[in-house]
């Protein structure tokens, strides 16, 4: 399988949103890459609800929602009507992690599992046969633009070993510092999908980054 490429807009020029929805739309990119943060889960405030519905319009590609904040489940019906297909959660922001992948997946949306860097793949030991995806973040969440925490490559090898013993299929997405470089390496590692903000957003050629990723 190629691998599916979700460039965040998180590093979009906001004043020209429309522009790179449109670009993403014509290029090799798979999902459109959202990134919503509370200011309480991290230490930082994206956009929301409103932004999200707008994008939904004119977006061709499925909306891969990264929620980075509390209590999710009180948004989850939101964002479906907001035009979320796949809705991903934090494993550190949900006390009954079960019950919101059911909401999510109630919902007609397919469910991800987030793990911030030092939480380790074994939590979802109990859950893996339940959810579509798991998104390992490589950086800190809150911020665009910082650097690729290394253990991430172990953290995939772990993970493929558990979707083995478990006999069960999901995506594995990476999010946070992917470039050229780190992108290949995780590739290698195991990696279905790679999260690119900044990387795809500030080169010169935003559509030639994205088809650079999906030859990884
Ligand atoms: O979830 C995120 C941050 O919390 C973003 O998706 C991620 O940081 C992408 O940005 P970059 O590619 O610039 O690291
Ligand atoms: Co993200």
């Amino acid at each position: 399988m190629q691998t599916l490429i979700s460039p965040s807009l998180l590093a979009a020029d906001f004043m020209n949103l429309k522009a790179d929805v449109e670009m993403v739309n014509k290029s090799e990119a798979d999902w459109f890459h959202l990134d919503i943060m509370d200011g309480v889960f991290v230490p930082n405030i994206s956009y929301g609800l409103p932004v999200v519905e707008q994008i939904s319009k004119i977006a061709t590609k499925p909306l891969d929602v990264h929620l980075m904040i509390v209590d999710p489940d009180r948004y989850i019906e939101a964002f479906k009507k907001a035009g979320s297909d796949l809705l991903t959660v934090h494993y550190e922001a949900c006390t009954h992690l079960h019950r919101t992948v059911q909401n999510i997946h109630s919902h007609g949306m397919k469910a991800g599992v987030s793990l911030n860097p030092h939480t380790p793949v074994s939590v979802l030991e109990d859950i893996i046969q339940d959810i579509d995806l798991v998104l390992l973040m490589s950086v800190n969440p809150g911020f665009g633009g910082q650097s690729f925490i290394e253990n991430t490559y172990s953290k995939i090898e772990k993970l493929k070993a558990l979707v083995a013993e478990k006999k069960t299929e999901l995506i594995i997405e990476i999010d946070g510092g992917v470039n050229l470089e780190t992108g290949k390496k995780l590739v290698e590692a195991g990696a279905d999908a790679l999260v690119a903000g900044s990387f795809v957003f500030n080169s010169e050629n935003p559509t030639q980054t994205i088809a650079d990723l999906k030859q990884l």
